[in-house]
């Protein structure tokens, strides 16, 4: 997959584009919904014999609106929306930053600069697509736009349990610790990138659980406060574990600090500066406030024996 970053107005130049068929939208998550609509783009492609697109924005259009006021965080930050594209053979990504003009196109001028001028034959999106200043260009008027220079397929509602499959569903679902329903709109394990770094050196030595503790990454959501039954993924090998996203108000040196630490089982190596992945399974339960490191002990070995039984 090849990979274009533009801005408006961007200078490429459609005569030497390859004709594409492509899909546009933001993706986040790029859950169920997004991957029939980029499936199809795919399809519609290999049919025609011409490269196939996706067309997103980055970063969310409300952070360059709102003037950078609102720090937006992702269900898939953009690298991994990549590796998910890249996954489902995609052949070109353009990635668009928005800005202030860009929000001011009129619907015409959208789709003569950035879907006739990448030479984009054929356009797939959403039924509820919108371009244009205000969003008043659309999927029902978008023929008046064409200039007969592409036609174009609209996707229908996608829908798990007779409720739309949406970014904002899965971000309410996070909001309430549902990984494993997340799972389900998605398609695939819930996924949060990161590097190992030093924590208060206190699982391994004091509590008999080393935790790796993981960089927060800004621009990732992560599921609410609590404990986790996850997969870990290192070094092209899939570990089980227990992870917890939270302040850990037993010890109260760690006070008000957001911190995603997992322990891995059957493991024991040095982690520091190593990348890891964790994929989100489900659920355990709160995190608490313990009395003293006994309790906590005695519950971390609890936790542990439940999330060897749901994997098992
Ligand atoms: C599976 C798991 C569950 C945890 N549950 C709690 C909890 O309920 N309350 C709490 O205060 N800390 C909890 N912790 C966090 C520990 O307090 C923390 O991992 C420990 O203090 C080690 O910190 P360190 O890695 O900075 O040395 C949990 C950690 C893990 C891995
Ligand atoms: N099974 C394991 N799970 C997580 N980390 C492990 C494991 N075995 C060894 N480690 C290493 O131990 C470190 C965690 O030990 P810990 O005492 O909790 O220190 P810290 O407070 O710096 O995280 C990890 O960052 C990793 O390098």
């Amino acid at each position: 997959m090849r990979t274009f970053e533009l801005t408006y107005p961007h200078t490429l130049s459609g005569v030497d584009m390859p004709e594409t068929v492509s899909a546009i939208g933001f993706f986040d998550g790029i859950h169920k919904g997004h991957q029939q609509l980029i499936k199809k783009a795919v399809e519609i492609a290999r049919e025609r014999n011409m490269e196939s697109a996706v067309i997103t924005f980055h970063p969310h259009p409300s952070v360059i609106l709102k003037k950078g006021i609102e720090h937006v965080q992702y269900i898939t930050p953009l690298r991994e929306k990549q590796e998910i594209l890249q996954q489902m053979n995609v052949d070109r990504l353009y990635i668009i930053k928005f800005n202030e003009e860009l929000s001011k196109l009129s619907p015409q001028a959208f789709i003569d600069h950035f879907i006739i001028g990448l030479n984009i034959k054929h356009l797939v999106a959403g039924f509820d697509y919108s371009f244009g200043h205000k969003g008043s260009g659309n999927m029902q008027n978008i023929a008046e736009y064409s200039r007969g220079e592409f036609d174009y397929t609209v996707i229908e509602k996608v829908s798990l349990d007779d409720e739309k499959i949406s970014s904002t569903r899965i971000r309410n679902l996070l909001k309430q610790g549902d990984v494993a329903a997340v799972n389900q709109l998605l398609g695939r394990p819930l996924k949060y990138t990161s590097t190992v770094i030093r924590g208060a050196k206190r699982g391994g030595p004091e509590l008999g659980y080393p935790t790796a503790n993981l960089r927060i990454n800004e621009e990732a959501l992560l599921p609410k406060i609590g404990i986790y039954a996850v997969k870990i993924r290192y070094k092209n090998a899939i570990y089980e574990g227990m992870a917890s996203v939270g302040t850990n108000p037993t010890f109260k040196e760690d006070k008000g600090n957001l911190s995603v630490e997992v322990n891995i089982f059957d493991y024991n190596n040095d982690l520091y500066g190593e990348e890891l992945q964790i994929e989100w399974h489900e659920f355990i339960r709160d995190e608490k406030k313990f009395a003293g490191k006994e309790e906590l002990i005695a519950q971390l070995a609890d936790d542990e024996k439940t999330i060897r039984n749901y994997f098992r």
